[in-house]
């Protein structure tokens, strides 16, 4: 095959099939002397420039063919790429999540495909059995190899800690876990069901209810009549607003580095947008080329964080009575593994991220999606009302966290909240292949590789959602649909990607989900949202318009909107003062 000619028998072979004529440009031509002229009055001497084009062809035909060639006769089928090798990584550097979602809907016929790249290969796997597979497979298809190199770039972490970071990623059943085992597994206990959960997530919903006051006290507490008031907010800012500042203080107490680190009140504001400065630039940090010059933004934005975050290590606040346990544990664990103080300001940066950005854009979207269609904003208030209580005398509504959560007492709330998250996560799931592999009997996946689970494909597929499948459609999450394929309870378990699934599956869906629920319910209780003139959208009868998602950019999270969206608040006539919220 190709890798046993060389080079000059490949000149002799194409030679017979490309005249080298057909190589040149047309007005080219020989001179007298028998040189090719490119320009006419000028001369090349010899037949250089020819000799050149067809080396060039010759190597490209060459790579071409060498990218189509399996490492194994059961390798999934190769999809190559116009440029051989790295085309497929430049068109995923151009054009984001969309790039592969695309390629992978192309093609329906192949529930896994391979993709060359240099010295490697990449597996995308876009069947729901497939993934199964993939997430069973956790001893040789693993994510924790990848982590160092990742959380180095990411967050800047110095060579010793990558060290600490690359011990006993994978342990067996009792031998000693390493810092990334073991931080593992303690996220994943402290967030699974239980007392704790449903302490943090209380603590939450109640660091968001406090937020919302305070939005209202200073935005209508001078109007007699609130409900004459209104202001105009860019929506996905205002709800990440309430979801950032309530985090940083429900997770690192109230004299949290977010929101405490200066006495001034410009360099709080600051701090939260150095964070998502930072979120916004993960792509660019996670190339990594002189990060300081490359991903300015994000990097400044990273290092603004850590700087606070690690001054509030030094201080001894992280053992303070308001700090939550599992923060606690967090910096305990690191500390005992040999992290100095200060770089475990980089890890908690990675927890403060994993607790914000994910919540606060899904929330944007199931508050949007509620306000853009009048009978969805009728059920859903309809429900939440139907469990709201207000003691005798008291201008405050009481709302129970066990009720809003409960998908019989508010089946269209959950329904909302579901289907935002498979219209909007894109997301991988990524693992590398530690060894060869046969992944469900069938497919050879090469040892070094990566393979990903195509969230995006998965969540856009007519064969799992039904025809309809590109359409919001909540009602696909309501119990009682017998149509089985428009049914998102009855669809395959993996292939509802939004939280991952198997070793890497979210630890924080549990509390996410009651945290985004209670908290949604709260903005629909108290606010009516319309959209400011001339931004209603169409047919919609004076609801408000639906971006599109914006899918160029790498899928590290829920997707944002392509374009703003700005809405008027204006809190609701009538009863609450406020929400208490309760067990
Ligand atoms: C709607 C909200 C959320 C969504 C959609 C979400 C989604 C995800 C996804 C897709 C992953 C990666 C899974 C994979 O690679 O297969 C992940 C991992 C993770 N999430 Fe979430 N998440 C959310 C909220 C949260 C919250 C609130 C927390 C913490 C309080 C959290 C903590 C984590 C952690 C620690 C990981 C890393 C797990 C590991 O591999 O060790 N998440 N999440």
């Amino acid at each position: 095959m190709f890798n046993n000619l060389n080079l000059t028998d490949l000149l002799n072979t194409t030679s017979n099939i490309l005249p080298f004529s057909s190589l040149l440009p047309p007005s080219s031509s020989k001179n007298h002397n028998g040189a090719w002229s490119l320009f006419p009055g000028t001369t090349t001497t010899g037949p250089l420039l020819p000799i050149l084009l067809l080396a060039l062809a010759i190597l490209y035909l060459a790579l071409y063919a060498l990218q189509c060639l399996k490492s194994h006769p059961n390798e999934p089928p190769i999809l190559p790429s116009k440029i051989p090798y790295i085309g497929h990584l430049l068109s995923m550097t151009l054009q984001g999540g969309r790039y592969l979602k695309n390629l992978g809907l192309s093609h329906p016929d192949k529930p896994i495909f391979t993709l060359p790249v240099p010295n490697s290969r990449i597996y995308i796997v876009t069947d729901p059995v497939l993934a199964l597979a993939v997430q069973r497979a956790s001893k040789s298809l693993s994510f924790t190899p990848l982590v160092p190199d990742l959380t180095k770039r990411i967050l800047g972490l110095d060579t010793k800690t990558v060290n600490i970071v690359r011990q006993n990623l994978d342990p067996e059943p009792g031998e000693q876990k390493g810092f990334l085992a073991e931080m593992h597994d303690m996220v994943y206990a402290a967030l699974g069901p239980g007392m704790e959960l449903n302490e943090l997530s209380l603590r939450a919903v109640r660091e968001l209810a406090e937020e919302v006051d305070s939005f209202v006290d200073a935005s209508f507490r001078n109007s007699e009549e609130g409900k004459e008031e209104e202001v105009k907010v860019n929506l996905l800012h205002w709800v990440r607003h309430f979801v950032t500042i309530s985090t940083a203080k429900f997770l690192y107490g109230p004299e949290n580095p977010l929101t405490s680190s200066s006495p001034a009140e410009g360099e709080k504001l600051d701090l939260e947008a150095a964070f998502w400065d930072f979120d916004n630039g993960l792509g660019q940090l996670l190339i990594g080329i002189v990060p300081s010059l490359t991903a300015r933004k994000p990097y400044y934005g990273r290092e603004k964080l850590a700087a606070a975050m690690g001054d509030w290590l030094d201080s001894g606040k992280y053992l303070g009575e308001g700090v939550s346990d599992i923060v606690k544990r967090r910096v305990e664990i690191a500390l005992r593994h040999g992290w100095d103080l200060r770089e475990v300001s980089r890890s908690e940066l990675s927890f403060l991220f994993a607790g914000i950005v994910n919540t606060a854009t899904t929330s944007f979207w199931v508050v949007l999606r509620i306000f853009a269609e009048r009978g969805l904003l009728n059920a859903v208030r309809g429900e939440l009302e139907g469990v709201l209580t207000q003691e005798e005398g008291k201008r405050r509504g009481v709302l129970s966290l066990d009720k809003v959560k409960n998908g019989q007492a508010c089946p269209t709330l959950m329904a909302v909240f579901k289907e935002s998250l498979r219209v909007g996560s894109d997301n991988y799931s990524t693992r590398l292949v530690k060894s060869d592999t046969v992944l469900a009997g069938k497919y050879f996946l090469k040892k070094g590789s990566i393979i990903q689970i195509a969230g995006g494909v998965l969540h856009a597929d007519i064969k799992i959602w039904g025809d309809d499948a590109a359409a919001f459609n909540p009602g696909r999450f309501l119990p009682g649909t017998d149509e089985k394929k428009k049914n998102g309870n009855g669809v395959h378990p993996a292939a509802f990607r939004a939280f991952g699934g198997g070793k890497t599956l979210c630890p924080g869906r549990h509390f996410a989900t009651n945290e985004i629920l209670a908290f949604v319910a709260i903005l629909v209780l108290r606010f009516d949202l319309e959209p400011v003139e001339g931004d209603a959208g169409t047919g919609t009868g004076g609801m408000i318009r639906v971006p599109e998602k914006d899918d160029g950019v790498l899928p590290v999270h829920i997707l944002e909107p392509r374009g703003d969206v700005f809405v008027r608040v204006c809190p609701r006539d009538g009863t609450y003062g406020g929400i208490e919220v309760v067990p």
